[in-house]
């Protein structure tokens, strides 16, 4: 086998335990052929490692969730994005500025005949902020702003359901997510990328998107660690971002990670969509994904959940982010689609629980937080959630129980 220096060089540190610097990582990143195959190597044992260390053996985990697009409207506009929708488009398809609530419990609803314990709640960034028509949805139904809306929403799941509700509404001040906490066991927010240049620049994809600067993402981020929230983060890969970008921007989610709370990182790669800005853009190519996957476990860490879609890869690359060191599906639904990637459809929970078979691991049921912070509750979920969250895990692993959800009154009856 013949390695480069630079991937050996980087290796052999990671392997020691040395923290990366910048060129190393970009080093791992760049790494194809004989060199990625080892770099995967490194990573899909150190993950083994960290998987038995706490008595995980060989558990590959997905939580059972229901996707709920709460509004589409959006104050950013993120080139690769085909989730956002403007006003005059969803009033020609008759569809409301945001759901309604009685929408939302008829998708959680259905989700918990199936066993699905979580309710993402996905949503455009303050859409009041731009569009008029959606501050005066929310303000005639007594709203003050969409984090109001989305406050009251998980309310009404973990009522009417059990369903625990997992936020990914953007960018949220340390206020905002104070008064979240109470409503939900896990919070998310991707990273996307440090490279502030994809912003600033006229072109780039974050351009014009007020919530896509990166100094004020590291925030959000940072803030949750405050909190002590249970947060998902995440790089999206092959947005127009350099190897060096990339690199650092793994070191910066590496750092604020050692406040305890990030419970998982997703490595999503960048899927072109027609009528966006970047439909020319080639989609990420595979063997920079699985270079980014399998760099992201070695500058994570064994004790990092590293996540990566299912459905945004073929069956036979699921093998291959397997052997590159995942440890997490992320939420997979049996019901609705995966809104931002609309064109990708889940493969169902058999073929999922096969695949990962086939690569001599097993699929295990996890809820939306993930183990050590269900096992930590008291450090880590609010009292007002409690009994919803102590309903739907196993005390003793923090995963799933074998059960189905049921409303409970929030906020829980706190002993
Ligand atoms: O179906 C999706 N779920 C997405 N999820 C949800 C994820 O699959 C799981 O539901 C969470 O990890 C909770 O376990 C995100 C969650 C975040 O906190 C941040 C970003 C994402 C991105 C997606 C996504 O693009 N598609
Ligand atoms: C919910 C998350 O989905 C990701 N996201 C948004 N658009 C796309 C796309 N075209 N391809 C892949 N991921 C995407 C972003 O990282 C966002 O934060
Ligand atoms: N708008 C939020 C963000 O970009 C939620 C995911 S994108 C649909 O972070
Ligand atoms: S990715 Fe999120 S922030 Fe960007 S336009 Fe889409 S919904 Fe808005």
């Amino acid at each position: 086998m013949t390695q480069s220096m630079a991937v050996r060089e980087a290796l052999d540190a990671a392997g020691s335990g040395d923290r990366l610097g910048v060129a190393e990582v970009a080093a791992l990143l760049a790494a194809s052929g004989d060199d990625l195959t080892a770099v995967a190597a490194a990573a899909s044992e150190l993950r083994d490692e960290g998987l038995a260390e706490v008595g995980r053996d060989r558990q590959i985990t997905y939580s059972r969730k229901v996707f709920v697009p709460l509004t589409r409207l959006c104050r950013d506009r993120c080139h690769y994005c085909t989730f956002v929708t403007v006003p005059g488009k969803l009033a020609r398809a008759g569809e409301g500025m945001f759901l309604e609530i009685d929408q939302v419990l008829s998708i959680a609803r259905q989700g918990a005949a199936l066993g699905c314990k979580e309710a993402l709640f996905t949503l455009g960034d303050r859409p009041e902020d731009r569009w008029p028509q959606a501050g005066e949805w929310l303000a005639a139904r007594g709203y003050s702003s969409t984090l109001d809306y989305v406050r009251a929403a998980a309310v009404a799941v973990l009522e009417d359901t059990g369903l625990l509700p997992h936020l990914n509404p953007g960018v949220m001040s340390a206020h905002e997510m104070s008064v979240l906490r109470p409503v939900a066991p896990s919070m998310g927010m991707m990273l996307e990328t440090t490279s502030r240049r994809l912003f600033t620049e006229k072109g780039q994809p974050h351009y014009g998107s007020p919530d896509k600067d990166p100094l004020v993402r590291l925030q959000v981020l940072r803030d949750a660690g405050d909190l002590r929230i249970p947060f998902t983060t995440g790089i999206l890969v092959g947005i127009g971002e350099s190897l060096t970008e990339r690199a650092e921007s793994l070191l910066a989610l590496a750092d604020i990670a050692r406040a305890g709370h990030i419970q998982e990182v997703i490595v999503q790669n960048f899927r072109a969509k027609p009528n966006t800005a970047m439909r020319g853009t080639p989609d990420a190519e595979m063997t920079e994904f699985l270079a980014a996957v399998a760099t992201a476990r070695l500058v994570l860490g064994r004790q990092m959940r590293v996540q990566a879609p299912p459905n945004l890869v073929s069956r036979e690359e699921c093998a291959a982010l397997i052997a590159s060191g995942i440890d997490d599906w992320g939420g997979v639904s049996p019901l609705t689609p995966d809104h931002v990637n609309p064109e990708r459809p889940w493969p169902n929970l058999t073929t999922l629980a096969e695949i990962t078979a086939e690569s001599e691991y097993v699929l295990a049921e996890r809820i939306t937080a993930q183990p050590p912070y269900v096992l930590d509750a008291e450090n880590w979920i609010d009292p007002s959630l409690t009994a919803h969250v102590a309903a739907l895990a196993d005390p003793t692993t923090g995963l799933a129980a074998d059960t189905r959800p049921s409303g409970l009154p929030w906020p829980a009856a706190v002993a």
